[in-house]
């Protein structure tokens, strides 16, 4: 019978293999005895493998570092790459510069928009935020394009707090006016007398990291705190004497409100002139969060009004604001310009934290700080390493079964475990599945980020379920199963009885081995390229096979065979270190006993 090969020119690339240092222990790496696949942004392979593998002068990464970073950081990244420097760059020049970049490092005052990612033409794998607000960032640009966003999230929590009270305590005593009154040769103590805080009530909203830190300070000046945040646990704001409240309560009970959220479509002018409406008369604004979070219009006629009796501002809607903004050079209002990062001490760990983040991002690491991608946290990644290679090789193999049909349309994958799906994180799986499934057909290169992004773009439905085993081996996984509804295979045999292919794949030894296919039973090491026959069960193929071969110069690692009954059929894999000359495989497929054959790459 004829043989059915792969096509060949597109499934030839071989996964990219990274050999990492092992002596990179805080970083999330697949240990390097394990053949590890590139998990992370790759859209650049060979800089990334290169860069790794022989740390090459000339395939150093790039990095657009567009805004003042701290010496520490700019330190750390030139130890691994090419740094440009370029502040003030306008979003021509962003664009123009991009193509060239493997990674950039922002503050808030760069744009990073859909554009940016057009422009880069696949080549920027990373972008930096050094600081928390990603609101500048198009975070769905970002992973449309497999391109990882890192931030760090921590290293200015408390420069932020301190800039918020700062702001507090000088609005509350007219500190910056009475101070430019006294620098203009007046003495104005009457005019300036300020408002205590001892007793008084402060909403946060928003009672995440800068939100507690103000309030533990807030509560240190005497004042009584109470929060809103939808998301924060009451039981963490209890044990600080915090009591979470609704909205409303927050902000009609309020005389001082301090914002500390995040700007989302949910949270853009939550502060509105119904909001104004319902405060009580004379509250005080404090905003080290982001300007979109007020109605800035609405602000100015409650400041007008009287409603609100001062604002202190250090964020503005659009930064730097015009020259004559109302609200800026509104006298119950005291501007900071989006200083609340800006302490030397946080500027400097701020600097190292997106450092670090960004070098290991490019060297193809998981991201502790991603902001678009699953966090896999270092214990769950070295357990599951085996079966993350595993994942892409079952993909990989299911995906080049497939002859027609539907295509690829609905994908199962089946996880044999003995945990809980609490216990299982499978997502980096799913990924490495994805991975395995998309790229062999496409020219999309798969990472963490893109993953389901690209699966659902291609409609193809991925679902997971678990079978659930007794007792606790050791292995978080003892099989996975690939499915593939509604597809022909040109192996006919790898269709189950409910008319998927399925492939079945277990680590033994560490090593990725397939154990099923469609319903035969069959064990070979994933390693290499595969041949699998269907035959008559009878004496003599391995034989006939293997010294065709043999006359090519093929070096064959295993066989296997697994049968329904004997002198019945038979399924043969065979596993082979070189790739088949074409006569060599048409030689075997015209084996008359042969009824079945793929040659296929893992
Ligand atoms: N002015 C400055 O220089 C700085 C400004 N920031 C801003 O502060 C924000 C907060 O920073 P972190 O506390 O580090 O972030 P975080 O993520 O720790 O806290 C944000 C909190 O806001 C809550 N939240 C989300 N939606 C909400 C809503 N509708 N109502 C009430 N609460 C809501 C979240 O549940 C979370 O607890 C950042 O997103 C950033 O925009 C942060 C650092 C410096
Ligand atoms: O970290 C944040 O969210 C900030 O707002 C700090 O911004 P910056 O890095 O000072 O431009």
């Amino acid at each position: 019978m004829a043989a059915t090969l792969a096509p060949a020119d597109r499934l030839a690339a071989p996964s990219l293999r990274i050999h990492h240092p092992s002596s990179l222990s805080r970083r999330l790496l697949v240990p390097s005895r394990l053949p590890a696949t590139s998990l992370f942004p790759h859209r650049r392979p060979r800089v990334v493998a290169m860069a790794v593998e022989t740390g090459g002068a000339n395939s150093k990464p790039r990095v657009l570092v567009a805004e003042k970073l701290g010496e520490a950081g700019l330190a750390l990244l030139k130890g691994l790459a090419d740094v440009d420097c370029s502040y003030n760059l306008s979003p021509e020049e962003l664009r123009a510069k991009i193509a060239l970049c493997d990674a950039l490092i922002v503050r808030s005052g760069t744009k990073v928009g859909r554009d940016v990612f057009e422009s880069s033409g696949g080549k920027l794998r990373v972008v930096g935020r050094a600081g928390v607000g990603i609101d500048n960032v198009d975070l769905a640009a970002a992973t449309e394009h497999g391109c990882l966003v890192v931030n760090a999230p921590t290293a200015n929590t408390v420069a932020a707090a301190e800039h918020g009270i700062a702001l507090l305590t000088a609005m509350a005593r007219n500190i910056a006016r009475s101070d430019a009154s006294m620098k203009a040769g007046k003495w104005e103590r009457n005019k300036y007398v300020g408002v205590s805080l001892v007793g008084k009530i402060l909403a946060i909203l928003g009672f995440g990291k800068v939100g507690s830190e103000v309030a533990r300070r807030a509560k240190g000046l005497g004042m009584h705190v109470i929060a809103h945040d939808p998301y924060a646990a009451a039981d963490r704001a209890h044990a600080m004497g915090v009591e979470l409240v609704t909205f409303d309560e927050a902000i009609a009970s309020a005389d001082f409100i301090s914002l500390h959220m995040p700007l989302t479509p949910s949270t853009s002018k939550i502060l509105n002139y119904e909001a104004f409406a319902k405060m009580k008369k004379g509250v005080r604004v404090i905003n080290v969060a982001r300007g979109g979070v007020i109605d800035e219009e609405a602000l100015v006629k409650a400041l007008d009004s009287g409603v609100v009796a001062q604002a202190a501002l250090d964020v503005f809607t659009k930064e730097p604001p015009s020259a004559d903004s109302k609200l800026v050079l509104h006298e119950k209002v005291i501007a900071t310009p989006h200083l609340g990062a800006s302490t030397v001490e946080a500027q400097e760990e701020v600097a190292i934290e997106i450092a670090e983040a960004v070098i290991g991002a490019l060297k193809g690491e998981l991201a502790a700080t991603a902001v678009n991608a699953p966090m896999v946290p270092p214990e769950v990644l070295t357990e599951l390493a085996p079966f993350v290679v595993l994942a892409e090789k079952l993909g990989r193999l299911a995906v080049q079964l497939v002859a027609g049909g539907s295509g690829v349309k609905s994908v199962k994958v089946t996880y044999a475990s003995a945990r809980t799906s609490v216990d299982l994180d499978t997502r980096l799986l799913r990924a490495m599945i994805t991975k395995g499934l998309i790229e062999p057909i496409s020219d999309v290169h798969i990472n963490l980020v893109n993953a389901d992004y690209t699966a659902k773009k291609r409609g193809i439905r991925i679902t997971e379920e678990r079978i659930p085993l007794d007792g606790s081996p050791e292995d978080p996984i003892e099989s996975i199963q690939v499915h593939i509804a509604n597809a022909e295979s040109k192996f006919p045999t790898a269709v189950s009885g409910l008319g998927e292919i399925t492939v079945e794949g277990r680590v033994k030894d560490g090593i990725p081995h397939l154990t099923k296919i469609g319903s035969f039973q069959v064990d070979a090491s994933m390693e290499g390229s595969l041949i699998l026959c269907r035959q008559v069960d009878q004496p003599g193929m391995i034989g006939t096979v293997g010294s065709i071969l043999g006359e090519q110069n093929v070096n064959v690692s295993y066989m296997s065979v697994g049968r329904i009954a004997p002198r019945k059929h038979a399924v043969m894999a065979i596993g082979v270190d070189d790739e088949p000359t074409k006569a060599a495989l048409k030689k075997i497929g015209d084996i008359p006993a042969v009824e079945e054959f793929v040659f296929l790459k893992l």
